[in-house]
């Protein structure tokens, strides 16, 4: 192992200050898994720290200690020098330390102010009034660009504002120091330079920020400094303005990284899918798609740009068999079934389409079931998975999960482990094994590299190119627009629930897609 230099004091005259955070030795195991051994880390305070790392590599266990949710086996934390005990989240709230995860924590039907002051209230910090947590709201907004209107409604609100009253409840909790876990995955890309700008902010005001990303892009965009981990390790800490993407990428995954995806033109052959005027009606009567139009032939990538919430999600339900609809799906000519039962995944996997879903944790897995069942999942009846009409062969089972593991790169390759013990990124292989294995007529894909290190995207992205190239249609949903222009043969936008315009990606760029994704008219751009 590197050792690790200490992280750079800033030009703000920190240089005296003892680190916001430092963590001397921390190891934690998971039975026989070492999910972190023996980390050294500081963070000057004034600073953004990245923190980049494979799936499984131990970013979010490591956080989890800093946020009292697991126990450290040994180590010291240390806060403004002066060594802590977090053995739960109270206690970290009380050192100083916020957390903003990837599923956020508010509850759905209260306000915005009634988010922000809950759990805050029973603190030592509190028995605020109402009126006095109302103007702290607003003066934080003020001051880092938070704004988000106070009385809204949570489940009203859009991801990028939600994530703003997380970080909001982080401040009103006096957080000194904040934590995100790939704060972006879920945001548009101007959600995300907004979040950026509120990052810079607190920077400017003092307060240490820890980011987790998969992206490099934001790594070296907004950070400081940046510590690399490696199977449990922290390999390597860096100044930002020393490093660059191919170096970080390849400390990170020990090995060249292509960042770019390698692919010859498309050679497109018969038509596999034909959509006409579907229209889908939400239980609230919202009509969620107007009347979509599309065609994707064999051999082809047809990516789907938009921002989160404008349809996406919805053509795909009602593609794999999960939401009725009205209009007509041809799949190799023949039509589909719109009106049947709302859950009929099992007749779509029979005609050949399968399926990587957006939410991998409540639709692609049961996270109580082991990797072995869930690589198996929907595919139970497969002729290779039986011994007879009866008995299901769970060994063979086992064994195809062992080599769907090994040729995804699985960590740890263990098919007996219950996939919720998986990394999220982990567990997205396993989904996309599961998909890509039974080599479909026509997979949907949607939000495929959603938190999944760069080493993966770069196999999940080579395996999406060697179906299409085995003459296999690819429907791909991404709100990435990397993805999109680094995948797709052809790019349709959708905005509002209609397809906004299709595009060629070398004939186009992300301003044009961008203005699209808006709902700028065709031409308009
Ligand atoms: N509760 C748990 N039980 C068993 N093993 C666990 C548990 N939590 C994490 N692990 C294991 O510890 C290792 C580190 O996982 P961790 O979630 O910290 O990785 P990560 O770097 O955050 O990954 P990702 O980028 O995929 O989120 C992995 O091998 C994981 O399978």
């Amino acid at each position: 192992m590197q050792t690790a230099p200490a992280a750079p004091a800033t030009t703000r005259g920190a240089a005296t200050a003892p680190p916001a955070i430092e963590l001397r030795s921390i190891s934690k195991a998971f039975g026989p898994v070492q999910a972190n051994r023996d980390i050294s880390l500081r963070v000057a305070p004034g600073t953004i720290h990245g923190i980049i790392g494979e799936n499984g590599a131990g970013k979010s266990t490591l956080m989890s200690i800093l946020y009292g949710f697991y126990r450290a086996d040994a180590g010291e934390i240390l806060i403004d020098g002066r060594p802590v005990a977090i053995p739960d989240s109270q206690a970290a709230i009380r050192a100083g330390i916020g957390m903003v995860f990837q599923h956020f924590k508010l509850v759905q039907n209260l306000s915005v102010l009634e988010n922000v002051i809950l759990g805050a209230e029973d603190g030592p910090l509190l028995r605020r009034s109402l009126a006095r947590a109302r103007a702290e709201l607003a003066q934080l907004a003020r001051d880092y660009e938070l704004e988000v209107d106070p009385d809204a409604i949570v489940e009203d609100l859009s991801v990028g504002h939600q994530q703003r009253v997380e970080i909001l409840k982080a401040l009103y909790r006096d957080a000194r120091i904040l934590i995100l876990d790939e704060p972006t995955g879920v945001l548009t890309p101007a959600e995300a330079d907004h979040l950026f700008r509120i990052l810079a902010n607190l920077r400017q005001q003092g307060r240490t920020v820890i980011l987790i990303t998969h992206k490099l892009r934001e790594i070296m965009e907004i950070t400081d400094t940046v510590s690399v981990m490696r199977r449990g390790e922290m390999t390597a800490t860096l100044r930002t303005a020393e490093t660059g993407p191919e170096d970080l990428a390849e400390r990170m995954v020990g090995r060249k990284v292509l960042l770019q995806v390698a692919k010859a033109p498309a050679q497109p052959g018969p038509e596999v899918l034909r959509v006409e005027g579907l229209r889908v009606t939400d239980d609230r009567g919202v009509e969620r798609l107007r009347g979509i139009d599309l065609s994707l032939r064999a051999g082809e990538i047809l990516g789907i740009a938009g921002v989160a919430g404008n349809g996406q999600s919805e053509l795909l339900q009602v593609l794999g068999g999960y939401q009725r609809a009205e209009g007509r799906v041809l799949l190799n000519g023949a039509p589909i079934d719109l009106t049947g039962r709302r859950s009929d995944g099992r007749s779509r996997r029979a005609r050949g389409i399968a399926h990587v879903p957006e939410d991998r944790q409540s639709r692609g897995l049961i996270m109580d079931f082991a990797a072995w069942e869930n690589i198996a999942f929907g595919y139970h009846d497969a002729p290779e998975y039986r011994r007879n009409a009866i008995l299901m062969d769970n060994a063979a089972m086992q064994t195809a999960c062992a080599r769907a593991m090994a040729d995804f790169d699985v960590r740890p390759p263990l098919p007996m482990l219950p996939a919720r013990a998986f990394s999220g990124g982990n567990q997205q292989k396993i989904v996309v094994a599961r998909e890509i294995e039974r080599n479909p007529d026509l997979l949907l894909v949607g939000q495929p590299t959603r938190g999944v290190d760069i080493g993966a995207i770069e196999f999940i992205h080579r395996r999406i190119v060697a179906l299409r190239d085995a003459g296999k249609a690819v429907l791909l949903v991404s709100v990435e627009l990397d993805e999109i222009l680094g995948l797709a043969d052809r790019i349709a936008v959708m905005f509002d629930g209609r397809i906004m315009g299709e595009r060629l990606p070398g004939q186009t760029d992300e301003r044009e897609l961008g203005l699209m994704m808006a709902g700028m008219a065709e031409g308009a751009a």
